[in-house]
C-alpha cells in the first residue's frame, strides 16, 4: 500500500485527479471505475480543468461505477447517475456508451446485479478503481457484516450511511434504503486502486481499515490483500493513523 498525505481536500484532490490522469495518458482505452459522494467533487474538477486545459482525451475511455440507490431514476439529483453527468460526464469528450451505472430503476435486484457483473467483466477488467470510504469503513455500498459479498449485490443501507447521506436529502426519510454496489470481489479484482479520503471525521475509518485486523466488519480492510492500492489522504483524515 502506498500513501500519500496531503494538507488538504484540494491537494489530495489533486494528486488524486493527477493519478488518473497518468493512467488515461499512459492507456487512452482504460476502464477507469468511479465512486460518487463528496471525496471525489474536487478529483472530478481537476479531471475537467485537465481535459479543458487540452491535456486529457477521454475519447476511448470506458467506465463503470460503484453504485447506485434502487429506485432513483436517472433525473432524480441524488440519483449517482445524474452525479456522475453534473460533476464529470457532461464536462468532457467521454462516449455515454462507455459510461455504466447500476441502473436505480430496475426492481429485479437480482438480474439487475447479474447484468451488472457482465457489464464490468465485459469491459476487460478495470484498470483504475477510485475509491471514497464510508466512516463504518464502507467501499461501494458493502456495508460491515459477517463476510465480504463477493459480486454485484443488493444493499439494506445501515442506519449511519442514511444518517451520513441524508445531507444530500431533504430528511432522512427520503434516502433510499437500499442500493446496487459492486461487490468487494469487484472492486478487488481491479488492477489498480485509488482510495480518497478526507476528514478528521473519517480518521477512524483511516486508522481501523489499514492499519487494524482485516474483517468484514471493516469492509475497507480487505484492500490489505490487494497488490496495488494507493491511498490519498489529507492530515486530518490520517491523524489517528499509528505512529
Ligand atoms: O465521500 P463521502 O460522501 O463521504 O462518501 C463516502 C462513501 O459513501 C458513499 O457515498 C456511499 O455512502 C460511497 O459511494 C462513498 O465512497
Amino acid at each position: 500500500m502506498r500513501f500519500y498525505v496531503e494538507k488538504d481536500y484540494d491537494a489530495l484532490s489533486q494528486r488524486a485527479a493527477n493519478i488518473i490522469a497518468a493512467q488515461v495518458i499512459s492507456k487512452p482505452d482504460c476502464v477507469l471505475g468511479l465512486a460518487t459522494g463528496s471525496s471525489p467533487v474536487g478529483t472530478y474538477k481537476n479531471l475537467v480543468a485537465k481535459y479543458e486545459n487540452g491535456d486529457l482525451d477521454f475519447s476511448q475511455v470506458k467506465t463503470a461505477n460503484l453504485d447506485e440507490y434502487k429506485g432513483l431514476p436517472k433525473d432524480n439529483d441524488q440519483s449517482y447517475y445524474y452525479f456522475m453527468h453534473d460533476h464529470l460526464f457532461d464536462h468532457v469528450n467521454i462516449d455515454p456508451a462507455n459510461t455504466n451505472i447500476p441502473d436505480g430503476t430496475c426492481e429485479d435486484s437480482e438480474a439487475e446485479c447479474a447484468h451488472y457483473e457482465e457489464v464490468v467483466a465485459s469491459l476487460g477488467g478495470v484498470d483504475l478503481q477510485l475509491l471514497g470510504i464510508g466512516h463504518n469503513g464502507h467501499i461501494g455500498f458493502n456495508e460491515p457484516g459477517s463476510e465480504f459479498p463477493k459480486a454485484t449485490h443488493c444493499v439494506d443501507l445501515q442506519p449511519s450511511t442514511i444518517e451520513a447521506n441524508k445531507r444530500f436529502f431533504a430528511s432522512a426519510d427520503d434516502v433510499p434504503k437500499q442500493a446496487y454496489s459492486m461487490g468487494i470481489g469487484t472492486i478487488m479484482r481491479a488492477k489498480k486502486i485509488l482510495l480518497i479520503v478526507s476528514g478528521e471525521d473519517k480518521a477512524e475509518a483511516v486508522a481501523k481499515s489499514f492499519f487494524g485486523p482485516v474483517t468484514p466488519e471493516v469492509p475497507a480492510s480487505i484492500l490489505q490483500f490487494h497488490p496495488d492500492v494507493t491511498v490519498v489522504a489529507d492530515e486530518a483524515a490520517f491523524s489517528k493513523v499509528p505512529r
